[in-house]
């Protein structure tokens, strides 16, 4: 494409060189530049690839995005006010508005987002419908699984991503929409047909400086819709997100249990098994069973309801769907065993989405509940107190341990999550390693009981400093309850 169809649309500030050529890729990584790229130059948190213009030269890049003054001999830059910005629009020419050729669904909110988004490909697809996947555990292009390395790609992955969608005949993407892509710009030019809303609880709390700053950034994507904004009023977040959105001209929805809502859940039963409701819409109930227990799944299950309405999907092939779904990988997720115990795997990896499971697990268990879990490194430090308090309340027998330490020193993040428990009432073990954890919680497991190892779900993996060891609670678990 010439470069002057790449920057059509864009508030340049500057040029220096010939504008007239050919570009054959875009990038903003100088490590995956190849011959004809525009690299865009980007200050970011930890780098600024601003340095790295001489190398992406040497790889074969023409043109360059850049906010500061440059000029080489030979090269032609572009300067503009802010090039995150300006990449997503840069992305959405290069690869032809991809978003506005197919219906894009974007999910927001704490937790729930892969849920949902696995919840309507399953059911779509049903519908013989093709379905793109964006999200936390992978990305599927309506060809190929691809590895997702983070909830929302970057604008210029994402937009390629929707490119290959389209020319693959999808005819849906489901995605996952992260408060981070909203804020850095990650979906700016994209066109969501739908935008649903799950709900607000303490997450992320190193990046936004507080819950309203968080809200705010969420409530970006219903700006970003054209056929319906679909909310949970149950949820503060939401109600104060649906006082701000409802007056625009995309129509806003709700659904709930407590309050009075367009889509309702009415006489909800939840047991090991799943849930059952009555549900209620705008022109028709229906008794509802979804094989996945939680509460929760009553409410993530409104909002897909919701959305398929709105999309016109005929309400049977969305009902029998939810009625079979296989759920999702990692969430809520029983590792079968002729012991009797009930082991779980869930990635509850917020104070919020912890309460949740453990009071789902309580619900139903017959027994003690045991809880392995620790938290992330390089994420939000707040949280680790909070999650701390609610295992030891919601457990017997709390085993705290490591999740993901990244670069910190998982002792600092255990001792971060044992200033949320009281250390008088010994009912909790600390085993910094994540196997042996989950082994001593087997061991001291009786007929009856429930163990819930939370936080990594679907992740195969774990990091430790910048590496990533396989690692999967799942295969631990069976390996330990195998010998026991
Ligand atoms: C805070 C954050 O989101 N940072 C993201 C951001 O990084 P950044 O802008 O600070 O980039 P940087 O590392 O400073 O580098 C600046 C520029 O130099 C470039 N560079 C760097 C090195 C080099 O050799 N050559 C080169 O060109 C980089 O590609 C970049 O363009 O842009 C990068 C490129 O897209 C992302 O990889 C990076 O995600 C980091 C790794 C991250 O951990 N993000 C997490 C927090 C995140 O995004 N999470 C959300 C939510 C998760 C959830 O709740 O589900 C998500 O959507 O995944
Ligand atoms: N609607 C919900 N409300 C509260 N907790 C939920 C809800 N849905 C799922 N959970 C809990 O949160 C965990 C994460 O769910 P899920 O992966 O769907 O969320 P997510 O929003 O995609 O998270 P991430 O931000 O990591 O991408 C689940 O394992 C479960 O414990
Ligand atoms: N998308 C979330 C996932 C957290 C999962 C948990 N296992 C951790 O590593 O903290 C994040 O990046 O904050
Ligand atoms: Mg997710």
């Amino acid at each position: 494409m010439n470069l002057k169809d790449v920057i059509q649309g864009i508030n340049v500030l500057d040029i220096n060189g010939e504008l007239n050529i050919d570009i054959d890729n875009i990038q903003y990584d100088s490590r995956k530049v190849t011959e004809g790229t525009l690299f865009i130059c980007i200050k970011g948190f930890t780098s600024d690839g601003h340095k790295y213009i001489q190398s992406a030269i040497e790889k074969g890049a023409k043109a360059f995005l850049v906010q500061e003054d440059i000029n080489i001999e030979g090269y032609t830059f572009v300067k503009v006010e802010d090039t995150r910005k300006t990449m997503a629009k840069v992305a959405d020419n290069f690869y032809n508005h991809p978003s506005k050729k197919f219906e894009v669904i974007g999910v927001t909110g704490t937790n729930g987002k892969t849920s949902i988004t696995t919840f309507l490909n399953e059911i779509l697809s049903s519908d013989y419908k093709k379905v793109g996947l964006i999200g936390t555990i992978k990305i599927f292009d309506g060809e190929k699984e691809v590895e997702s390395n983070a909830t929302t790609p970057e604008s210029i992955d994402l937009q390629e991503c929707f490119n290959t969608m389209v020319n693959n005949g999808c005819d849906y993407c489901a995605m996952e929409v992260s408060s981070h892509s909203l804020v850095l710009n990650r979906v700016d030019e994209t066109e969501f047909k739908i935008g649903l809303f799950t709900n607000l609880t303490p997450d992320h709390l190193d990046f936004h400086k507080d819950l309203d700053d968080y809200r705010d950034a969420k409530e970006i994507l219903f700006h970003k819709t054209t056929v319906a904004n679909i909310i949970n009023i149950d949820d503060n977040g939401g109600k104060q997100i649906y006082e701000n959105i409802k007056n625009l001209k995309t129509p806003a929805y709700t659904y709930g249990i407590d309050n009075n809502a367009d889509f309702m859940a009415k006489d909800i039963k939840i047991d090991a098994k799943g849930v059952s409701y009555r549900l209620i819409t705008p022109t028709y109930e229906e008794d509802m069973f979804v094989p996945v227990p939680g509460k929760f799944t009553v409410y993530n299950t409104l909002a897909v309801i919701a959305a398929c309405y709105m999309l016109n999907i005929p309400k049977e092939v969305v009902i029998n769907g939810l009625g079979k779904t296989n759920g999702v990988a990692g969430r809520f997720e029983t590792v079968p065993n002729d012991k009797e115990i009930s082991v779980i795997v869930d990635y509850a990896h917020t104070p919020d989405a912890l309460e949740n499971i453990l009071n789902t697990a309580k619900e139903f268990a017959k027994g003690k509940i045991i809880t392995v879990f620790g938290c992330g490194g390089d994420r939000d430090t707040t949280k680790r107190p909070l999650m701390g308090d609610i295992a030891q309340k919601l457990s017997d027998t709390c085993i705290v341990t490591s999740d993901n330490p990244r670069t910190e020193d998982p002792v600092v993040i255990i001792d971060d999550i044992l200033n949320g428990l009281d250390r008088d009432n010994k009912n909790y073990e600390v085993i910094i390693d994540r196997k042996e954890a989950i082994g001593h919680a087997i061991s001291m497991a009786n007929k009856n009981d429930v163990i819930l190892i939370a936080g990594k779900g679907h992740e195969n993996y774990q990091i430790i400093g910048k590496t990533k060891h396989h690692f999967d609670d799942k295969e631990i678990a069976n390996e330990f309850l195998r010998n026991k």
